[in-house]
């Protein structure tokens, strides 16, 4: 048995943001794939123990995010009876707050203490304090004060701020259990470096990014989270049922025989996306009066009620997309500086087109807007520019967001960024469902290849007084 103990050495990590670029709704099915990019928006964690001078022994963790008012989190944790597993209780951090809930960050911290005290039943887990830092796209930016630092300061409730759907759940979820089990395992048994430490990581923020969603997704956005880019194979839902909740009898070992023994079905294949370096991804917020809840259930019953005809479009659109991955990683592994940008890019132009043809297919036919004709209309635009690859919408699409594939060129960014901010803001009113897009702001943000990292943990000096 391990005797080693965890070091009381503050630690940071960080995971990145995600953007499916195709496979949408294909990749809740185990027969297809998406394909996913993970972002340069990172969410950081940086935890570090709470010493007490008194000799007094405390069981508490402190969440804090300094970059939003009065987002603070106290628990306390207790091994609960029959094999439970830790429960977290939150606490009041002021008789002043109210006691807000942020069922992410409870749900990570039970499943996280529970795996760790069945890894090391007599392993103390000392009290800590935990801040969380996130990058500036994962919000617009609505206070007029112009960013000072890396991490920027919203002055605003966390709750009141403006998501830009780069997935901030997933990466929080994954870079707060990786910080956990970087402080309080020893690194012979977790160390992220070690391919067998993220399987643990992914699995383990897999099951409680679930439960704290209470839903089971495709899980596109922790694998991106855990991984970075790659293509992606979902895992087996049914693997996620009946083991428990934290505090229920047996929870403990049901947690850690999902965790390390049974065998999960997930494919992650990272050589099968590469972007040449002569191209970029431009990720876009939308600006919509409105958003279309229950897109997934309705493209899923339209899925049940015509089988054939959707099993047509998605067996065509998982071959589209394979061969817009495969043309990708082509160029880049055949990366020339030289030669005709016009003509080199003419096949992935072409299977960008596919795709979105056959989307717009699965739109008509489900009746869902999923590419309705407002992004359409936006999509066109963009592709028209000289240096733009094209464009989607990604993930399970609707009126907020576009992705543009374009050439790695000062210029060509620029007169995207142009076209967006002179985009019309009522375009589209004429559209049969009346829906008029708004702004269109292009985020700071570009594809990234790695995954979840650690972090220097002095970079965050000047948040840690907030
Ligand atoms: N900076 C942060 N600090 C603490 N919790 C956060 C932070 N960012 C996101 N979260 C948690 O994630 C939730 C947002 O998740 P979700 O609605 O799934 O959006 P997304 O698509 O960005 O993942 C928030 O309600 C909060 O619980
Ligand atoms: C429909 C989907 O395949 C993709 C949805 O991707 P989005 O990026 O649109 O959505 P969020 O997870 O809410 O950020 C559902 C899934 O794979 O879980």
């Amino acid at each position: 048995m391990t005797t080693a103990t965890s070091s009381l050495e503050p630690r940071a990590v960080s995971a990145p943001g995600k953007v499916l670029l195709a496979g949408g709704y294909l990749v809740l099915d185990r027969g297809y794939t998406g394909l996913v990019f993970g972002l340069d928006a990172r969410i950081h964690v940086y935890i570090e123990p709470i010493r007490t001078n008194s000799g007094v022994i405390l069981s508490e963790i402190i969440v804090k995010s300094p970059q939003f008012q009065e987002a603070v989190w106290e628990y306390g944790y207790r091994l609960k009876e029959n094999d439970g597993g830790i429960a977290v209780t939150q606490l009041r951090a002021s008789h002043d707050l109210p006691l807000t809930r942020n069922p992410f960050i409870e749900t990570a911290l039970a499943y996280a203490l529970t795996y760790i005290t069945a890894t090391l039943p007599h392993l103390p887990i000392h009290a800590s304090s935990i801040s969380i830092l996130a990058d500036k796209s994962y919000y617009s930016n609505t206070s007029a004060l112009p960013p000072t630092s890396r991490f920027h300061n919203f002055k605003e409730p966390l709750f009141d701020a403006h998501k830009t759907g780069l997935g901030s759940s997933a990466a929080l979820v994954t870079s707060f259990t990786a910080a956990l089990l970087t402080h309080y395992l020893p690194k012979e048994l977790f160390d992220l470096g070690d391919e067998k430490s993220l399987t643990v990581l992914y699995n383990l923020a897999q099951a409680s990014h679930c439960a704290a969603q209470g839903k089971v997704g495709s899980g596109f956005d922790v694998a991106s989270a855990v991984y970075g880019s790659c293509l992606y194979r979902r895992f087996s839902p049914s693997l996620l049922e009946g083991y428990g909740e934290p505090g229920s009898p047996n929870f403990s070992t049901r947690l850690k025989h999902l965790i390390d023994e049974q065998a999960w079905d997930t494919e992650i294949h990272k050589s099968a996306i590469k972007v040449p370096s002569s191209l970029r991804l431009v990720m876009c917020d939308v600006d919509c009066g409105s958003k279309t809840p229950g897109m997934v259930k309705q493209v899923l019953q339209w899925r049940t009620s015509d089988p054939e005809k959707a099993t047509q479009i998605w067996n065509a659109l998982q071959t589209a997309n394979e061969a817009f991955a495969a043309e990708l990683t082509c160029l880049a592994t055949s990366d020339t500086q030289n030669g005709d940008a016009g003509e080199k890019y003419t096949v992935l132009k072409r299977k960008i087109l596919e795709i979105r043809s056959l989307i717009r297919q699965m739109s008509l036919a489900s009746r869902v807007a999923i590419e309705p004709p407002q992004q359409t209309a936006l999509l066109d635009a963009c592709s028209a520019l000289p240096g733009v690859i094209g464009g989607v919408v990604p993930g399970a699409g609707g009126y907020d967001a576009v992705a543009v594939l374009v050439e790695n060129k000062e210029e060509v960014v620029e007169e995207l960024k142009k076209l967006l901010s002179g985009w019309k803001v009522d375009r589209g009113e004429d559209a049969a469902d009346g829906v008029k897009i708004g702004k269109v702001e292009m985020l700071d943000v570009r594809e990234e290849m790695v995954g979840v990292r650690l972090e220097d943990p002095g970079i965050y000096k000047e948040w840690m007084d907030y």
